[in-house]
């Protein structure tokens, strides 16, 4: 069967016809994969795209990297699940500890939607206090105490938050914009008695890329200090992208809980929470925060994560995916945003073009952009063999397989595209 006739099957099956809303923003239908290989996808229709999307984040090696491909087969021959601990967990901790400045224990969990639940209620049962401040169109998985005013499929599709979240929890959700100090600092103040935690993507990757100003991030800090809240950074985009040790160790701030995801399974499902000790030990079975899993700390994302970390621990990962990403982002400056305008926010290996705009800074800053123009230019990449997000509220991202043959036949298409573009 080809792609359409797929599709139009698994619309009898599940509800938009994917498993996860913004697959279903491909248009005129999603496409199939059949298989993938470094920065290609081939699809089942035998069209092969250059990947930008890298299944959202987590690929940073690219499809199939041949040292993650080894372990996990070896994995493989010694069994996949064992509701034990295994000697894997240990090492992929150490790796992260010694790389993550604000981390001395972690718990495992499956997505970074688990790892954000996890986080709040840890938050939560550390401060015995109940409220959140999160920042306007940052997203941290479909997570009941954080889907208000989120990013991503949520900002795509236009909804607010979610339907099935009673109002008695959302009202202890407080969402300012992103990058304003003094509104974060008024409301953190009004709220004092009763805030647990401030929650923050310290480089929002879910509303295009929107980079942090200034002190921002080291402001949050100091608030969070000032209330007597916990500062969590969400990093289950950043940690790992942005180099070892995530956006913490790029703008030196420190917070007191850190959640991850994507890059350290390695493309297998995973998620984590890791803090300070004193913090951590509250989760049980130390403490009375509950978090549990069947699948926590799977064996086979375990050994996936430490091959691709240990992988991003040689040079050639960093300096290929962001000179890759440094070189598409000009060729959509000199082609793009030269003809209709915007702006490109850009970091390492993850960016984003906002046409029509001259400044991204918050949410509101990206909802003036022309979302329907990034929607035309991910239809008219798609027919010439390059894969981008279907979303504005979205990033692309590069991988060490983005080599310069693979940006070269990209800057083409981008140049041919820019001929065709309708404003
Ligand atoms: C910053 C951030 N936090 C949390 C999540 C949730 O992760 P997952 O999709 O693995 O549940 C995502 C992505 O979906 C994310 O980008
Ligand atoms: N933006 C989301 C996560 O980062 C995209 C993943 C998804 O919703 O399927």
């Amino acid at each position: 069967m080809n792609s359409k006739e797929l599709f139009e099957k698994a619309k009898e099956l599940f509800p938009g016809g994917v498993n996860s809303p913004i697959r279903a923003a491909v248009k005129p239908y999603p496409f199939y994969v059949k298989k993938a290989e470094g920065a290609i996808l081939t699809t089942v229709d035998g069209d092969e795209l250059i990947d930008y999307v890298l299944a959202y984040g987590p690929l940073i090696l690219g499809h199939q990297h041949p040292r993650v491909k080894e372990a996990v087969e070896e994995q493989l021959e010694l069994g996949w699940l064992y509701g034990t601990p295994y000697e894997a967990e240990i090492k992929l901790a150490e790796k992260i500890i010694s790389h993550f400045p604000s981390i001395d224990m972690v718990r495992f969990v499956n997505s970074g939607t688990e790892a954000t639940v996890t986080a709040i209620r840890l938050a939560r049962g550390y401060t015995k206090r109940k409220k959140i401040i999160k920042f306007d169109g940052c997203y941290h998985g479909s997570n009941d105490s954080l889907l208000v005013k989120a990013g991503s499929a949520v900002s795509h599709y236009g909804v607010p938050g979610s339907a099935g979240i009673p109002e008695e929890l959302s009202r202890l959700t407080l969402v300012v914009p992103f990058n304003d100090v003094e509104t974060t600092e008024k409301v953190a103040k009004e709220n004092q008695d009763d805030l647990a935690a401030i929650i923050v993507e310290p480089v929002m990757g879910n509303a295009g890329v929107i980079l942090p100003k200034d002190n921002f991030l080291k402001e949050l800090r100091r608030i969070a200090d000032d209330v007597g809240a916990l500062l969590i950074f969400d990093e289950v985009i950043t940690g790992y992208r942005l180099g070892l040790g995530g956006a913490q160790a790029r703008y030196n701030v420190i917070p007191d809980i850190t959640t991850l995801g994507k890059i350290i399974g390695g493309g297998f499902p995973v998620g984590a929470v890791g803090g300070k000790k004193e913090i951590m030990e509250y989760l049980a079975p130390s403490g009375p925060v509950f978090n549990a899993g069947t699948f926590n700390a799977h064996p086979v994302t375990m050994i996936a994560g430490l091959a691709t970390i240990s992988e991003l621990e040689r040079d050639y990962v960093y300096e290929t995916a962001n000179s890759a990403a440094h070189a598409v982002v000009k060729a959509i400056e000199q082609e793009l945003v030269s003809k209709f305008g915007g702006v490109v926010n850009h970091i390492a290996s993850m960016f984003q073009w906002f046409p029509k705009v001259e400044k991204v800074e918050n949410y509101s800053d990206a909802q003036k952009a022309d979302r329907a123009l990034i929607e035309r230019l991910h239809t008219e990449l798609l027919k010439r063999g390059v894969f981008i997000a279907p979303s504005m509220f979205e990033a692309w991202f590069t991988s060490a397989a983005h080599a310069s043959d693979i940006v070269e036949r990209t800057i083409d298409v981008i140049s041919e595209v820019a001929k065709v573009l309708q404003a």
